[in-house]
């Protein structure tokens, strides 16, 4: 850990970390007028400048003469001990190298660059001399966002455009070129403005949250509440606290569409809008974001897990709003739990964090067992709102004709919604037409050529996807092995096939589908959200991005058409999930004053899961669930490493595989058990063969310097790829 913020004084020798892959940080010499401990500053390296922050004093084993000096510090405020502090400890806990942990912390764009010298494009009244298709898609994206200016390269990426189309429509005046303006402050929020008057459950809960943000020390409550009981009003109280004490607070939420209500409620609460951080912000916003967290001017930030990176001066609060989600895991480059990282970083700052939600992780819920974490409830509906009612429709009795997927019963009931002006939520986790499209001639199933999956059906876009690469073809006419014409066909439903099917039985009803890959924006899906919620719609077929938290007044009816989904896998948490999911998308009714219904299709209403969901008893539920966890030595109750070795070769992943299981010394030695190596669920992504390894440690083992010696003993081949997940939550 660094030691006590220090001057170092010009000509020193000083430490930097680059965001540059090596392995540690160099020495440079301080500057004229001397540099801080965690100044950002720009260094030579190479023939190359590159950003970094002074890391403490150099490790001292290079004469200072030979070293270069710090070209330049950075106008802006030094990272804080306590952020340095939870870059080492999050690097160290996710085994991630130093410099790409910082690199999560320098997501300003534009930091190194002289104000001056940033240009941003904005929509102006001229007409292009020349219309183009690329010129009209510049046109469009900048109309799409109206009041946003954009960096030049953010532009043509969103148009799908070179920069060059940009700046051709500058002469006519149809986009105009600024120089950047000085980032705004953000509007005070006003903490001592009334809020709602809170029943006395929430005020309970709320004097319970405020307390712990007033004790200025770290510490974490589980708030649990039920669906619609108001734990965003009762969270928002601990937010006034912070802001009252002079802190900064931090709101994660795990789904960029449901920042739109909370802007609002924010904005109801103190009188002013909070800065936003995630992929939905343009770089500009982005970047004022990030400088004015770090002078403290921005108090309040509301983001995705990536704002946990952001350089708060004085961080106070973090809340994780749904942190069951699993969209808290990221599961590419850098593997953290944002939930996990919030309790370190707050850790780190002497904050409070509040991880609120309906059906919470049961590992979040062991800790609040433990002791280690605070717990309060929310056991009632808000005012006169009830819990939906809880039903299953045993699809061995319903008669269906094939291809069609929705009862009988429950069709009357969404007949008799639409007849009362209510909505219904049908939902289904699949997103596409149909997850499998195959051949009637010769039965072939259409495949990524890079990945062992399927390709997906995507019927509005007319392409067929892989849900692994991304990759997309034109839906084909003729099969792809046996060329025969008009016989592929579409096996199964996804949500763009029961948005069909419901139209078909409702052909006067609204219908509206939620799926993350129809939207092409963030903003786009926050405004379809928004007009659902005023009641633009009838029926909503969604996938689980409806889920998340959202509150639509007027619906009533959530019919699941299949519940059986999530429980078929052999994953660790298909039941905590499955409860989860069926919990959270059945709260999305009856959260006004009409009581709500929801229905789950099932094969197997007497499945152990399906029986406690329909209890409703989640106390008894996590419990045997503990049980059995504990029983297996599986999390919480034990601790894991996913390992996946990927190499073009696929020989040549599993030699690195059974290398690894050969010497198991360091993780023997802490009573470490190592399964595999195995071919991964999905052997093959992106042309990349696929090895499994699975660690297993006691709870209490210290699994990260072990797998460090572990896998440290191996040297790979330049080709292959080896990336350790701890505590993973997915097993592809
Ligand atoms: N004290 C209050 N006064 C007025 N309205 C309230 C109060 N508490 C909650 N509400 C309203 O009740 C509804 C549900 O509240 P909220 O969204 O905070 O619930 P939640 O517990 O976060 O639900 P979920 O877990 O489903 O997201 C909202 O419309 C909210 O405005
Ligand atoms: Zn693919």
């Amino acid at each position: 850990m660094t030691s006590m913020t220090r001057f170092h004084p010009p000509g020193a020798p000083v430490a930097v970390l680059t965001t540059q892959p090596l392995d540690r940080a160099l020495d440079y010499r301080a500057p004229e007028g001397g540099v801080e401990d965690g100044a950002f500053v720009e260094v030579p390296l190479g023939p190359r400048k590159v950003l970094g922050v002074v890391w403490g004093a150099a490790a001292g084993d290079w004469p200072v003469e030979k070293l270069r000096p710090i070209l330049r510090v950075l106008p802006v405020p030094p990272m804080a001990q306590a952020f340095r502090d939870f870059i080492e400890r999050s690097a160290a806990y996710t085994l991630t190298p130093l410099p790409a942990m910082l690199r999560l912390g320098l997501r300003a764009p534009g930091l190194g660059e002289a104000p001056g010298k940033r240009r941003v494009y904005t929509l102006g009244t001229g007409e292009p001399d020349r219309a183009t298709a690329a010129r009209a898609a510049v046109i469009d994206a900048l109309q799409s966002r109206p009041g946003d200016v954009f960096a030049l390269s953010e532009l043509a990426d969103m148009a799908g455009v070179s920069s060059g189309v940009v700046k051709g429509l500058l002469k006519s005046g149809a986009v105009l070129e600024q120089a950047t303006p000085r980032d705004a402050d953000y509007p005070t929020l006003d903490p001592q403005r009334p809020g709602k008057t809170l029943a006395e459950d929430q005020i309970a809960a709320a004097e319970g949250l405020r307390t712990s943000v007033k004790s200025g020390t770290y510490g974490t409550t589980l708030l649990k509440g039920v669906t619609g009981s108001g734990k965003t009003e009762v969270y928002l109280e601990a937010v006034a606290e912070a802001l009252a004490q002079g802190r900064q607070a931090l709101v994660l939420l795990p789904e960029i569409a449901l920042t739109g209500e909370f802007l609002t409620r924010v904005e109801a609460r103190f009188g002013a809008r909070p800065a936003e951080w995630h992929s939905g912000v343009t770089q500009a916003e982005r970047r004022r974001c990030w400088t004015h967290v770090a002078t403290g001017q921005a108090r309040l930030v509301v983001g995705a897990r990536s704002s946990l990176f952001l350089p708060f001066r004085s961080l106070g609060l973090i809340v994780v709003d749904e942190e069951h989600d699993t969209s808290y895991k990221q599961e590419d480059g850098v593997l953290y739990s944002a939930r996990d990282m919030a309790v370190l970083r707050a850790s780190c700052e002497g904050a409070q964090v509040i991880l609120a939600t309906a059906t919470p992780s049961l590992e979040s819920w062991a800790n609040a067992e433990l002791g280690k974490y605070a717990r309060l409830d929310l056991t009632s509906r808000f005012g006169d709102a009830v819990m939906p009612k809880l039903a299953t429709i045993d699809m061995r009795d319903e008669q269906l004709p094939g291809g069609r997927w929705v009862s009988p019963t429950l069709q009357r009931a969404i007949e008799a919604r639409i007849i009362e002006g209510e909505q219904s939520l049908i939902f289904l986790n699949r997103r596409g037409y149909a997850p499998v499209t195959l051949c009637r001639a010769c039965g072939q199933q259409v495949a990524c050529h890079q990945c062992d999956a399927r390709m997906v059906e995507h019927r509005f876009q007319k392409r067929l996807m892989c849900h692994q690469c991304g990759e997309t073809a034109p839906m084909p006419d003729a099969c792809p092995s046996c060329k025969v014409e008009g016989k592929m066909a579409a096996v199964g439903p996804g949500v763009e096939r029961m948005a069909e099917e419901v139209t078909t039985l409702f052909p006067e009803a609204r219908v509206a589908i939620l799926s993350s890959d129809l939207f092409g924006s963030a903003r786009s899906l926050k405004a379809k959200v928004e007009e659902i919620a005023r009641g633009g719609a009838d029926i909503i077929v969604g996938t689980q991005l409806v889920a998340k938290g959202h509150n639509f007044p007027k619906l009533t009816l959530v019919g699941v058409i299949d519940a059986d989904l999530g429980l078929q896998g052999s994953d660790l948490r298909a039941a905590e999930r499955t409860f989860q999911l069926m919990r959270q998308v059945s709260g999305r009714a009856g959260r006004a004053d009409k009581p709500g219904v929801a229905l789950m299709q099932t094969y197997q209403p007497e499945h152990p899961v399906i029986r406690a969901i329909l209890s409703g008893d989640e106390e008894s539920f996590l419990r045997e669930e503990a049980d059995q966890r504990r029983a297996a030595g599986v999390p919480p109750y034990g601790r894991m490493a996913g390992i996946v070795i990927s190499d073009t070769d696929g020989a040549t992943a599993f030699d690195v595989g059974n290398a690894l299981a050969r010497d198991i010394t360091p993780l023997a030695a802490i009573g470490a058990e190592v399964y595999g190596p195995a071919p991964a669920p999905i052997a093959r992504i992106r042309g990349r063969h696929r090895v499994r390894l699975l660690v297993k440690a006691p709870r209490q083992a210290p699994i990260q310097p072990a797998l460090a010696d572990w896998v440290g003993r191996i040297i790979l081949p330049r080709s292959t790829r080896l990336s350790i997940d701890i505590d993973p939550q997915s097993f592809l």
